[in-house]
């Protein structure tokens, strides 16, 4: 769906993108993650066409970026637009004109998505008089209004209670399984997780990892192993820093060289074990570390 080949952004002498190449293929949410600053809104303004790259290409279903595509683009700043003076009704109508919609059809999608949300007696609301999650809702539907095939997403869950939260990320997943194509710039990890099929991660302009969930993660397992015994037959070596709890014992050992079966065999050798499973690390975690470990590299 987006393809960005050697994209290069500097403002004056501050790097914000350094030969970024990415694929996003159709139907998948994609991450885009990345300390602040690391140049996320950056590429996220390049490919709303908002600012032109210095070098590099977008391409988007194998074309070249143009003004054509901005209809395909559904996108959500993070610093969110809306006219405070004006009603949610008319707000969602101009947006949705803008976008291309007749005004008959419009008005139909703006009705249903008022109801979908439980928003339909807000509708002769000024947006002024909404809380801040009213009206992030909103924006939210402004920006899918035309079903565009590629949604672009900043931080869409700032701003929103959990139980908004939830409805939002599950229209996001619908709009997924319908084959909406949706980037999602987040800091929030456990979003990611729940939500990305794949990722990318920038960190000072540079992307330092990308791909599905499941392969980032299999490339960060620490190849550690939390392990409880039940009721000890043999002493536990001290060294293993074990943890009792009735007449359990709890540690974690590396596999220093190993197999998970050999390592296992070993340990039952000390008693029952009751739980054998390897540490994976949450997305948070990987996240932490990488960018650690470019600051210091
Ligand atoms: N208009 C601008 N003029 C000068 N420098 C800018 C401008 N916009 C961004 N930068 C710089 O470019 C770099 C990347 O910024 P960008 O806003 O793309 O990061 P980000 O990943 O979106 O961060 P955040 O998570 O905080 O939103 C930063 O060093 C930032 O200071």
């Amino acid at each position: 769906m987006l393809e960005t080949r050697n994209l290069n952004k500097t403002y004056g002498l501050n790097r914000a993108l350094t030969d970024i190449n990415l694929k996003v293929p159709k139907g998948v949410i994609f991450g885009l993650l990345g300390p602040n600053g690391a140049g996320k809104s950056t590429l996220i303004r390049i490919i709303n066409q908002i600012i032109d790259a210095d070098s590099g290409e977008v391409l988007v279903d194998g074309q070249p970026l143009a003004p054509k595509h901005i209809s395909l683009i559904g996108y959500l700043p993070e610093e969110r637009g809306l006219y405070k003076k004006m009603k949610v009704w008319d707000q969602m109508l101009y947006f949705a004109r803008l976008k291309g919609l007749s005004q008959q059809e419009a008005k139909k999608r703006i009705h249903n998505w008022l109801a979908k949300m439980e928003m339909s007696t807000w509708k002769d609301k000024k947006i002024e008089d909404l809380s801040k999650g009213m009206a992030q809702k909103v924006q939210f539907i402004s920006t899918i209004i035309h079903n565009p095939p590629l949604l672009i997403l900043d931080e869409p869950f700032s701003g929103f209670d959990p139980v908004n939260a939830e409805i939002i990320k599950d229209q996001i997943l619908e709009l997924r399984n319908q084959g909406t194509t949706v980037i999602l710039s987040t800091h929030r990890m456990e979003s990611v997780e729940l939500l990305c099929d794949q990722v990318a991660m920038i960190n000072r302009s540079h992307k330092i990892l990308d791909g599905t969930i499941k392969e980032v993660k299999n490339s960060y397992r620490p190849e550690v192993f939390r392990i409880s015994i039940d009721q000890p037959t043999l002493p536990i070596p001290t060294e293993w820093a074990v943890q009792t709890d009735g007449e359990s014992v709890h540690f974690t050992l590396p596999l220093s060289g190993k197999t998970p079966n050999e390592l296992l065999i070993e340990l039952m050798n000390y008693g029952q074990v009751s739980n054998f499973q390897e540490v994976i690390p949450s997305m948070e975690e990987i996240f932490i570390h990488q960018v650690k470990s470019t600051q210091n590299g």
